[in-house]
């Protein structure tokens, strides 16, 4: 399934492992359970899935598997990243026929090429590939600031169709929200400040935060959509502490101990150089699992 705009909750679904390897009954459970939640798509492989621990084949697999357990209820996008743009192109050209709708791919890291460096990294990118793609700004991660002259360059392609916004600087991403243009979307990867991105006009969020109270997340955006800002902000104030705690400490391990907790996880387990999460942490989690749970009961 491909969607040329994408909006709305868009969730970077974590890659469960069991001892080392892929755990494809956990990433079923999973996949069964956000199909019957309110989010607009899944995000396989990205930071948040451990995109950068998988090998070709247990990627190859996790597409695979989530694609067949969909079976079409929901848009896959892959996430991908690199600073080599022609192992990219050649990413591009394995996973061309995987039943993907689209790519999420972020700016090459470590490297810190120039403005022009990054328009013709992703150019070319779009060139070699027919699926739509999503630029993922994220500089706190990478090292280096896509611009939003460059990001307006890129819109302008015809598969460029958004980005994720992690730029962390509130005014470059507002000024983008006014100047883009229509067809162009743009996500907040920022979890934390998903209800401000939402009222400054952007349209949904990849947000790693929502695999918890997803119901919540999609209401927040339901609520802005819908014009109504007191309802999005009533339901924010108590939604906005989670994703505070589950980025605590390096991102998927909270998540992943929540999910184990859950029950949708046969373990918490993560690849390194991320490391499971400290009793400290742990301990904070499993009490906002049992607040959450007594509320509810
Ligand atoms: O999985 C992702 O991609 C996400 N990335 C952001 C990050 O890298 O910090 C956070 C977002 O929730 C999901």
């Amino acid at each position: 399934m491909t969607i040329r705009y994408p909006q709305g909750i868009w969730l970077p679904l974590v890659t469960p492992f069991r001892d080392g390897d892929l755990d494809e009954a956990s990433l079923r459970r999973l996949v069964r359970h956000y199909a019957a939640q309110p989010i607009d798509g899944l995000i396989l492989a990205a930071t948040t899935g451990e995109g950068l621990t998988l090998d070709d084949e247990e990627t190859a697999r996790l597409v695979q598997v989530v694609a067949a357990e969909l079976a079409g209820k929901l848009p896959i996008c892959l996430g991908l990243s690199g600073s080599d743009t022609r192992k990219l192109g050649k990413a591009l050209e394995l996973t061309a026929a995987w039943p993907v709708g689209s790519y999420l791919i972020a700016c090459p890291y470590y490297t810190r090429p120039s403005q022009e460096g990054l328009f013709r990294h992703f150019a070319t990118l779009a060139r070699d590939s027919d699926k739509p793609i999503l630029i993922y700004n994220i500089p706190y991660r990478t090292g280096v600031n896509m611009g939003n002259e460059t990001l307006l360059r890129l819109a302008a392609l015809p598969n460029i169709v958004g980005l994720k916004d992690c730029c962390a600087e509130a005014a470059q991403s507002f000024d983008l929200l006014r100047a883009r243009p229509s067809g162009f979307s743009v996500l907040t990867g920022e979890d934390a400040l998903f209800y401000n991105a939402l009222t400054h006009g952007a349209d949904g969020g990849i947000l790693a935060s929502a695999h918890v109270e997803t119901r919540l997340f999609a209401r927040v955006h339901n609520a802005v959509r819908g014009g109504n800002h007191s309802a999005a902000l009533a339901v924010w104030r108590d939604l906005v502490d989670l994703p505070r705690l589950l980025f605590a400490e390096p991102s998927p391990a909270p998540i992943k101990h929540w999910l184990w907790r859950a029950g949708l996880l046969h373990s918490p387990e993560v690849r390194l150089p991320m490391t499971e999460i400290s009793a400290g942490l742990a301990a904070r989690i499993d009490a906002e699992i049992a607040r959450r749970t007594s509320l509810a009961a």
